[in-house]
């Protein structure tokens, strides 16, 4: 990937239209580059998080649009899908000159594009540990967003972690069902795992430990291995073994198959949610 060389002084005024989960993770990566909270405008209805990005952030947000966005040269769209049509509607007018970055799963940048009133969309799939500056974002530009634009966004996703640009804008929707999803499915196996050892005897706290450190020690072993996960997987297995034994109860249930099964309906749900929301 590309690296960019935009740096936090180059940034133009942002503005985030919602203020929950996702804006925060992208806005406390921002901050921690050193961005100044004077450049982050947000829209943010619900006042509880209006009082979380002031209390824990230091940003005040806007309960409703105003002029004050027309100071944006990049609109973060971090609203649901089933909102983001009628979230566009009082802000259109104000910021049809700036680029946006959509982070809306399944909604397209054509239903971007007749929303906003502009076509310099880039349409993004990031994950919570975004949160922590661990996230993975897919992202996909249409061809009216120059070279400098994706550079911005670049800068911006950045701060967050790592990213990865798709060439077919419904590739995100795999993207969606695998690193954006993914944080969750993480999360059942940790615990399903910790379940497990408190079965066998361990306190459910030392359990929940052991499973994290097996993730992360996992991850970070097939990260920086030149090895397929297949032959880190055999270096596990002895034959005749404990892994083989859990393993091969795995394979004869059919949970690889059952897995990519599953995240096929997560896939075909982002279709949905662009059929759905995206009129
Ligand atoms: N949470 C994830 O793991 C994740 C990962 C990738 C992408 N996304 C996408 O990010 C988007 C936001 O998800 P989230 O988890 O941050 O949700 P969230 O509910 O935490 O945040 C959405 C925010 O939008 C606000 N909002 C509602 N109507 C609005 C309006 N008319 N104008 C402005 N703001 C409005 C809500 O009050 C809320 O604070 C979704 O489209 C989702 O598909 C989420
Ligand atoms: N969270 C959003 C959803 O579940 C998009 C990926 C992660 O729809």
């Amino acid at each position: 990937m590309s690296q960019t060389n935009t740096s936090h002084t180059a940034f133009p005024s942002i503005a985030f239209i919602g203020g929950g989960n996702m804006a925060s993770a992208i806005m406390g990566g921002l901050l921690r580059q050193g961005v100044p909270a004077s450049k982050i405008i947000v829209v943010e209805p619900f006042e509880g998080a209006r009082q979380a990005l002031q209390n824990n952030l230091g940003i005040a947000a806007l309960p409703v649009a105003s002029e004050a966005l027309r100071r944006a040269g990049l609109v973060v769209w971090a609203v649901k899908p089933q909102s983001f049509k009628e979230a566009a509607a009082p802000v259109a007018d104000f910021t049809r000159e700036a680029l946006h970055l959509s982070v809306a799963a399944g909604i397209t940048t054509d239903s971007v594009a007749g929303w906003t009133g502009t076509r310099r969309i880039v349409r993004a799939m990031p994950n919570t540990p975004a949160l922590v500056g661990k996230g993975m974002t897919g992202l996909y530009a249409r061809p009216e967003v120059d070279a400098q634009g994706k550079a911005l966004i670049e800068a911006v996703i950045a701060s967050t972690g790592e990213l990865s640009w798709v060439e077919k804008e419904e590739q995100l929707d795999a993207v969606t069902a695998l690193s954006g999803s993914g944080p969750a499915y993480v999360f059942l196996f940790l615990e399903a795992m910790t379940q497990a050892g408190v079965d066998m005897g361990l306190s459910a706290e030392q359990s929940y430990k052991l499973a994290v450190a097996t993730f992360q020690g996992g991850a970070e072993l097939a990260a920086r291995s030149t090895e397929s996960a297949e032959v880190l997987r055999q270096r596990v297995t002895s034959k005749g073994g404990t892994t083989y034994a859990a393993i091969t109860h795995m394979q004869q249930q059919k949970l690889p198959e059952h897995f990519i099964e599953a995240m096929r309906k997560a896939e075909a749900r982002a279709k949905e949610l662009a059929a759905e929301f995206g009129k």
